[in-house]
């Protein structure tokens, strides 16, 4: 692919310091020591390939931060949608290289017409950029209007979320024909691949919301540490791992022979679900409370039975009174897979904080993020289980929720979702 890096706008030198992490001011808001800011320059300097047998954005290491973006098709022009994938796929496959969107770039094109680039991320390298592409079940069929000749494609699992206990869904927060998600490790890249994406579907599509993360709640290679989430715990710890090869192909990506395999093999299914956290409640519970409600330490995210931060849950170890140490409504035991005849989720979810709510406490919560195989399997029932029996819910709502199907990765010369048009 040709072109000039942003970063080679600037120059070697320059383009290094006009990054915090290489100026070595500081990152997320913490000071770094020297070797943290070696690794952060390395962190944002990250390129991941856009083109492969997956789509990047769900095995790649959990980047820092996300903009995700739920779109509305607002053309019933089925060549016009395919243009806009085309189009969509070139500009992704830019970004994600650290280049402008467009050939042209952000300030050497001509005074008489819009740039084909914004600019905002001139001179910023790639910084771990992956965009991943989502269809969700309004492409296929809306209003019982078949718009682009693809209802007989959707797979039965592709469907609007059933409503669950304690859902409290915002519409203007939900749903959406088609999803954007593009993590990187700096927000302004992330943001500038979201606002392109944008800018390119002018008249084809429409943002119907979106949401900015912080803090990954989840790893997704065991060469990441846990992070932790807004509750202060460790949160991925037991999460499906890069690695786990084989469970991958179980539990995350579909296969040839699932309902929708023909165009979605490789892909998998994105579950997002904005969840609310009343987070200074939760400051006021008692320690020994918290850990009772995750099932975990807070300090070290050992299971309360004992052991290190991966040692295995023992579910029947006795407490006190008798009962089980971690409580059988803990949100572990909720939604373990013992529980669920093993089933797993990839989970992929940020920190969000959106302002302040009328009673003046943080509009603050998660962004959850899973994949999963089959959403039916692996998310409903879990789900259903932990608005039902799980104690942490009393500090929960779910404000926001979407499915979407993940396409397989772009071979060259493809573009995202090619076998689904095909
Ligand atoms: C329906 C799926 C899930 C939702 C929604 C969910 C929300 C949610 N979770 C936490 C905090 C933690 N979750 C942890 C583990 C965990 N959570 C889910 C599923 C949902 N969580 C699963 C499948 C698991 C793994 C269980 C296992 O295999 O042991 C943990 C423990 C650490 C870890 O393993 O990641 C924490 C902590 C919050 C705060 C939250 C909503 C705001
Ligand atoms: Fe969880």
């Amino acid at each position: 692919m040709a072109g000039i890096s942003r970063r080679g706008l600037l120059g070697g030198g320059a383009a290094l310091a006009a990054t915090g992490a290489a100026a070595g001011i500081a990152v997320g808001g913490y000071a770094l020591g020297r070797e943290s800011e070696d690794a952060a320059v390395d962190a944002a300097s990250d390129t991941y390939p856009f083109r492969g047998t997956h789509q990047a954005g769900i095995v790649t290491p959990a980047q820092d931060r996300l903009h995700f973006a739920a779109f509305d098709v607002t053309t019933d022009d089925r060549q016009a949608l395919v243009d806009l994938l085309v189009q969509w796929t070139a500009a992704a496959e830019r970004m994600t290289q650290g280049l402008d969107a467009g050939p042209v770039g952000a300030v050497d094109g001509p005074y008489n017409v819009p740039p084909d680039d914004t600019g905002e991320a001139i001179g910023l390298p790639a910084g771990g950029l992956t965009i991943t592409f989502g269809f969700g079940p309004g492409l296929f069929e809306k209003d019982g209007v078949d718009r682009f000749g693809l209802a007989d494609r959707r797979p039965a699992a592709l469907r609007d979320l059933p409503h669950f206990p304690a859902d409290v869904l915002d519409r203007n927060r939900s749903g959406g024909d088609l999803c954007i998600q593009a993590c990187a490790q700096d927000p302004q890249v992330a943001v500038h691949a979201i606002r392109n994406l944008a800018r390119i579907g002018f008249g084809t599509v429409a943002v119907r919301w979106s949401q900015l993360g912080f803090g990954r709640t989840s790893s997704t290679s065991t060469s990441q540490e846990t992070p932790r989430n807004l509750f202060g715990f460790k949160d991925g710890t037991a999460n499906v791992k890069a690695e786990e090869t084989a469970e991958l192909e179980e539990q995350v990506w579909v296969q040839p022979e699932d309902d929708g395999g023909d165009w979605l093999a490789g892909g998998s299914y994105l579950v997002a679900r904005r969840t609310n956290m009343t987070i200074e409640v939760w400051d006021r519970q008692p320690l020994a409370d918290q850990e009772g409600f995750i099932g975990r330490t807070k300090g070290t995210g050992a299971p309360l039975s004992g052991g290190d931060e991966f040692t295995e849950p023992d579910f029947s170890m006795p407490g006190s009174n008798d009962q089980p140490v971690i409580p059988v409504d803990s949100h572990v035991a909720v939604v373990h897979p013992s529980a669920h005849g093993g089933a797993r989720m990839l989970r992929r979810g940020y920190n969000f904080v959106d302002g302040t709510d009328d009673l003046g406490g943080l509009n603050a919560g998660l962004f959850f993020i899973a994949f999963v195989r089959d959403p039916d399997t692996q998310f409903i029932p879990v789900q259903q289980a932990m608005s039902r029996n799980d104690t942490l819910m009393e500090y929960l709502k779910f404000t926001g929720s979407a499915l979407f199907a993940v396409p397989g990765g772009v071979g060259e010369g493809e573009h995202v979702g090619q076998a689904l048009f095909a």
